[in-house]
């Protein structure tokens, strides 16, 4: 009797839900042709390009075109999985007029890749390397066509390397993501039976110390190259624990023993996309530059007064020693706006007649998150 109503309910949800799927069916059909449709044109925007051999890849339209997408979107789907959605058809339709092939800090599962995804889309040829030099290196051997490397963290600062690297690099900054560094307590089993090290690269285990010296004081920490290589530990040894990415969980088919353990929830890690592109005004754009101030009285505050005259508002600043033995300084700024915005180019003259050194190093969207 029970299981002749269970068969009756069953029947009569498949009826209703018939129609729905025809729906959808039918919706399915049109999204694939009208994806095709879009395919095709991006086809022939890669022939014109190619008459011309101008880029590809064009951070600052694609740019436009996700944030087109949130404005117009009525809902229900939310706008960031909007945005997930078209990045991928503009990767697939950009991949039709070339596949670009993009540097990053590898090995695979790292957040550097996560960057490398949410910038480009996944219909890329990615290149892991050894190290953030190496990564320039490709970049500007021309082996690969960019490079994203970490600039900053919300929680532990600058990439000094990075900072570095950008200073002599004949390169540009070309774009910039920024993504939400989530830490997981990772193993091969999913519990912390067994285990005597927890594992991650010096900046992770430094993001989540609170969080170790609350729940494993006792455990020995280890430093490692990476996270995605403590998480190839964890496979391989059932004593370690990784603290990684879920990507790098996945990736090595650990379980979770605990999710977003990092200290800060609103830990943030900036990447910057390297490569010989000028990428042009999106209309929501920063530059960044390198300068050196002179020795003299009140140089700096004559420095940032050029960006305070002409109304450009600086939002980072950061220095970074010489390496000189001289206790000077190098000062890496962010503004707001593009440097082909007349305001922007006349504020970065002035400070340019005013530094002992200066160097832009490039002007691009900002990051949509
Ligand atoms: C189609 C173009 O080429 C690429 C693909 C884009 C797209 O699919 O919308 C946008 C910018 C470019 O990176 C274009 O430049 O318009």
């Amino acid at each position: 009797m029970t299981a002749l109503r269970l068969a009756d309910k069953e029947t009569a949800m498949n009826d209703k839900l018939k129609p729905l799927r025809e729906q959808i069916d039918a919706i399915d059909a049109q999204i694939l042709d009208l994806l095709n449709r879009r395919a095709q044109v991006a086809q022939e925007v890669g022939h014109v390009k190619a008459e011309t051999n101008a880029p590809v890849f064009r951070p600052e339209r694609e740019a436009q075109v996700l944030r087109g997408v949130a404005d117009r979107n009525p809902g229900p789907m939310g706008n960031a999985e909007m945005q997930t959605i078209f990045r991928e058809i503009m990767s697939a339709c950009r991949s039709l007029e070339k596949r670009v092939t993009v540097a990053f800090l590898g090995p695979a599962g790292t957040y550097s890749e996560q960057a490398v995804y949410q910038q480009f889309g996944t219909a890329v040829d990615v290149m892991a390397c050894a190290s953030i030099d190496e990564v320039f290196r490709a970049t500007e051997a021309g082996t690969a066509d960019f490079g994203v490397v970490p600039v900053e963290n919300s929680t532990e600062g600058a990439i000094g390397r990075t900072l570095d690297l950008l200073l002599n690099t004949p390169l540009t900054i070309s774009g910039e993501v920024a993504i939400a560094v989530r830490h997981s307590l990772l193993t091969g089993s999913g519990t912390m039976d067994g285990v005597t090290a927890i594992c991650a690269h010096a900046q992770a285990l430094a993001q989540c110390q609170i969080w170790l010296n609350n729940n494993y004081p006792e455990i020995e920490r280890r430093a490692v190259s990476s996270n995605a290589e403590a998480a190839r530990m964890a496979r391989d040894d059932h004593s370690v624990a990784a603290i990684a990415g879920e990507r790098a969980g996945v990736r090595y088919s650990l379980g979770t023993v605990k999710a977003n353990i990092q200290d800060d929830p609103h830990n943030r890690t900036r990447f910057a996309v390297i490569g010989t592109l000028r990428t042009g005004p999106s209309g929501i754009d920063r530059t960044s530059m390198a300068l050196a101030a002179p020795h003299k009285a009140g140089s700096v505050y004559r420095l940032l007064g050029s960006l305070a005259q002409n109304g450009v508002s600086m939002t980072r600043f950061e220095s970074r020693p010489a390496r000189n033995g001289n206790w000077e300084y190098y000062f890496y700024v962010d503004v707001e706006g593009h440097i082909e915005n007349p305001a922007v180019a006349k504020a970065l003259e002035e400070l340019q007649g005013n530094a002992a050194f200066f160097k832009v190093l490039g002007s691009y969207p900002v990051s949509l998150t």
